[in-house]
This record gives structure tokens, C-alpha cells and sequence, in this order.
């Protein structure tokens, strides 16, 4: 595959992670299978807590918001081995979380409580996050010379700081110098890049975002960002419509700058 010459005017990097930075697989592997795993008993431990009872009260929110937009929600049955109110509310929650992950669903309220739930299992080493190699050699290379690298993710930030900061190449945070998820607005939505751009106080063209996704491409492209779709195994097929249309890498080291250090 051919290098990609980065305009002179970047000084920005914005990197997803699913399909970016980090594996599919180990998402869809390793940490929503932990969720699956340790939610009904997770909830039950923390359920009196107060990060605990904010988790739960986005989640309700969320639940009404699907409903007024008339989307699908579990139908709860009547579960013969349920029988206070709190394991009662324990399982609804339950459904509801599942009921999301299935659909893979961004929404902040899930992100959120995956967030919390992970950290246990990184702190306990239980967990490390996965970085494709080319990751860390393409960051410390670009910040020699002087760009500025930002992820953005429907992960939440703690859950993303979570993945760089317990690394199987160790504490990768400080190659950072900040992190969005779904609070500034979704990716699908261009005006989620303006606002990054404003945040980062540059203008949408010093900034060039790398996904697996076309619609997060897309919304990027409208908002003024250079965008290049990463093309890694397991990741969703482009169509070749897109493969004409976006500029494409299958690691980062494609990506040649064109400014000097
Ligand atoms: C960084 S947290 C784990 C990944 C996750 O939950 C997710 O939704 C990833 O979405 P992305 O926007 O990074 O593709
Ligand atoms: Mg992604």
C-alpha cells in the first residue's frame, strides 16, 4: 500500500481506537465478554455507591430517551428468582446493558458503566489493553516533531485512559495530550469535530483523523478535517465506492509527514 503525504498545515492527530489504535477482537473479545461476565454481580457490589447510582440514573435516562424514540427496549418477564425491589431494579438494569451491548450501541450511558467496571480488571492486571505495534513508534515520531495527538472515542475517556495507562507496552499516556468521547457529541455528527477543533483551539484543517469507520470519516471530512480510514484485519470490508473515495492506510507508518522536526 502507498504512503500518505501528511498536508503540512496538520499539527493535530485525532485517533479512534476500536479499528484504529487497539484490535476488534480484543474489544469484542476481551473487554465487552468481561462486562457480560461481571455485570449482575458488579451491580449488586457497588449498587449502594454513589458513582454506582449515577451509572444507573444515565442508564434510565437513556431507557426513557429509547422509548420516546420508540426503539426496541427489553420486555422484562416475570423471573421467578427475583424477589426484592433492588434485585428487581438489579435486572432491569441487567436487560437493559445487555439489551444495548448486543445492538453495539455508543451511547454514553453504556460507555460510561463499562468504564467503571473495567477498571478493576486493569488495575488487577487482569486486563491489558492491545495496541497494534506500529502505534507507538508512529506517535513518538510525529510528536518529535511537534504534532499534538488526541483520541477520540465512544469510549469513555476514563475507559480509554484505562486502556493506555495499563498497556501491554506499559503506561502510554503521556503520548497524549487529551482525550474526547460521546460528551462532546457522537461521531457520526460533524458538529462533534468542530467542537474538538474549538476545544483544541486550531482550525478543523490542522487536524487529521484517523478511524476504521466511514461515517465517522465522513462526518470528519464535512466538519473541514483531513481523514485517512485505517484498514486492519477484522475490520469492516470498504466498499469500493469508499476505497475511491478516502484516503487509506493499513499502518500507521504510511502516513509520511511533510513538515521538518
Ligand atoms: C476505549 S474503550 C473500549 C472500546 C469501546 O467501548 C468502544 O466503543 C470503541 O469505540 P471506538 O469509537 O474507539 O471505535
Ligand atoms: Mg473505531
Amino acid at each position: 500500500m502507498a504512503t500518505i503525504s501528511v498536508p503540512e498545515n496538520v499539527s493535530v492527530f485525532l485517533l479512534d481506537i476500536e479499528g484504529t489504535t487497539t484490535p476488534i477482537t480484543f474489544v469484542k473479545d476481551v473487554l465487552f465478554p468481561y462486562i457480560k461476565e461481571h455485570l449482575e454481580e458488579y451491580l449488586g457490589a457497588h449498587w449502594e455507591e454513589d458513582e454506582c447510582k449515577q451509572d444507573v440514573q444515565l442508564l434510565k435516562k437513556q431507557t426513557e430517551e429509547d422509548l420516546k424514540q420508540h426503539r426496541a427496549c427489553p420486555v422484562h418477564a416475570v423471573d421467578q428468582t427475583v424477589h426484592t425491589d433492588e434485585e428487581k431494579a438489579i435486572r432491569e438494569v441487567v436487560d437493559s446493558v445487555l439489551w444495548q451491548m448486543a445492538a453495539d450501541r455508543k451511547t454514553t450511558a453504556l460507555k460510561q458503566l463499562q468504564g467503571h467496571m473495567w477498571r478493576a480488571a486493569y488495575v488487577s492486571g487482569k486486563i491489558k489493553g492491545e495496541v497494534y505495534q506500529d502505534v507507538v513508534p508512529a506517535i513518538r515520531r510525529w510528536r518529535q516533531y511537534g504534532l499534538k495527538i488526541y483520541i477520540y472515542s465512544s469510549g469513555s475517556i476514563e475507559a480509554q485512559k484505562l486502556l493506555f495507562g495499563y498497556s501491554i507496552e506499559g503506561d502510554l499516556l503521556d503520548l497524549f495530550d487529551g482525550h474526547f468521547d460521546t460528551n462532546i457529541g457522537a461521531k457520526v455528527e460533524s458538529k462533534s469535530y468542530e467542537k474538538i477543533a474549538e476545544r483544541i483551539g486550531c482550525s478543523p484543517e490542522n487536524i487529521m483523523f484517523l478511524t476504521d469507520v466511514t461515517r465517522e470519516a465522513k462526518a470528519a471530512e464535512d466538519a473541514g478535517l483531513n481523514v485517512a480510514l485505517v484498514v486492519r484485519p477484522g475490520n469492516m470490508e470498504l466498499t469500493e465506492e469508499e476505497r475511491n473515495h478516502y484516503r487509506t492506510i493499513t499502518t500507521f507508518s504510511l502516513l509520511e509527514l511533510t513538515k521538518s522536526a
